[in-house]
């Protein structure tokens, strides 16, 4: 039985529940619910701290998990990337009160306050910098003022939480991060993990496309085509009236109005769009 581990608090939690519902397995009905057997599909779920995620996986006592970029680099644990999973996007940056420094080297000989003392820790000393890492639980941004530290290296979303403490980022990304899908370093990939994957990106992709159906003078086709040329080829169907055509194509969701305008002007109608519930491409 494959066994995976899924965060069971925090903001990666309920989308990744919600992608793994999408992905048709079974999910937690409620939140107290730490394990979870689906036995349709062979699997066991464990809905774990997602900080911890990448220790399980490393270790090998679950064989993969969802968690972010960041936990699973801070932990240094032996677990790599299968996959993004196109969630939980965010970046990890430094910040202090306006004036406190530009570039990673100004941190010298200061204090930087941080739930991620690994990333931070391997950073500066990446950068040659040498200063105290002071490790926090959370609300970080709040360390300057209270005065245990000078700088904070954080988790920084909208920037929402900073400008509220009068904060500003300096210097260069230490990392941009998103939640992956995650598995022991030099494991060999197994067929559960495999169907997995092909589950997942099977909802990335439905999520990121939508299809149109229309239709089109036949002499256009060649045209409309070219407008919306899918991801390999569209399908083309006669109608009762042999004058037109019916186009069936996937597009990106993005760019769905925009193109809809383009195929109107050039002569398509009855125009619809619909979601894709799921794929395998
Ligand atoms: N706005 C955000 N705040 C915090 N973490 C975020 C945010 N957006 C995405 N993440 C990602 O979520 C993961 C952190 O999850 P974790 O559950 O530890 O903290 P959290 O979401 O801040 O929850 P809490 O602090 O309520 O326990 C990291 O991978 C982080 O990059
Ligand atoms: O840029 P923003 O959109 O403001 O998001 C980033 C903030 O959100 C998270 O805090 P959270 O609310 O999880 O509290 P915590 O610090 O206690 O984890 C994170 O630690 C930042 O503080
Ligand atoms: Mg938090």
């Amino acid at each position: 039985m494959l066994r995976i581990a899924v965060p069971n608090k925090g903001s990666l939690s309920e989308p990744a529940v919600e992608m793994l519902r999408e992905s048709g397995y079974r999910v937690r009905r409620d939140s107290k619910e730490l394990v979870v057997a689906d036995t349709d599909n062979d699997v066991e779920f464990f809905y774990l701290r997602p900080r911890d995620i990448a220790v399980y996986v490393g270790s090998g006592t679950v064989d993969c998990g969802i968690t972010g970029r960041d936990l699973l680099l801070d932990s240094g644990s032996p677990a790599t990337e299968v996959m993004t999973l196109g969630f939980g996007g965010s970046t990890f940056r430094y910040a202090g009160k306006p004036g406190t420094g530009a570039a990673v080297t100004d941190i010298a000989g200061h204090r930087v306050a941080t739930s991620y003392p690994g990333l931070v820790e391997k950073h500066l000393a990446e950068h040659g910098v040498s200063a105290e890492v002071v490790r926090l639980d959370g609300a970080v941004e709040t360390a300057i003022t209270l005065g245990v530290a000078d700088v904070i290296a954080d988790v920084v979303e909208t920037g929402t939480t900073l400008r509220q403490q009068g904060l500003e980022v300096f210097g260069e990304e230490i990392l941009r991060s998103e939640a992956v899908l995650i598995a022991r370093a030099g494991s060999e990939e197994t067929a559960g993990v495999e169907v997995l994957r092909r589950r997942l990106t099977g909802v990335i992709t439905a999520r990121h496309y939508v299809m149109l159906d229309y239709d089109v003078p036949a002499d256009l086709v060649e045209a409309a085509c070219a407008v919306a040329p899918g991801l390999e080829s569209p399908t083309v169907s006669p109608l009762q009236n042999r004058d037109w055509a019916a186009v069936r194509v996937m597009v990106p969701r993005g760019r769905t109005n925009a193109i809809m305008d383009e195929l109107y002007d050039l002569g398509a109608r009855a125009i619809l769009v619909t979601d894709i519930a799921a794929c395998r491409l």
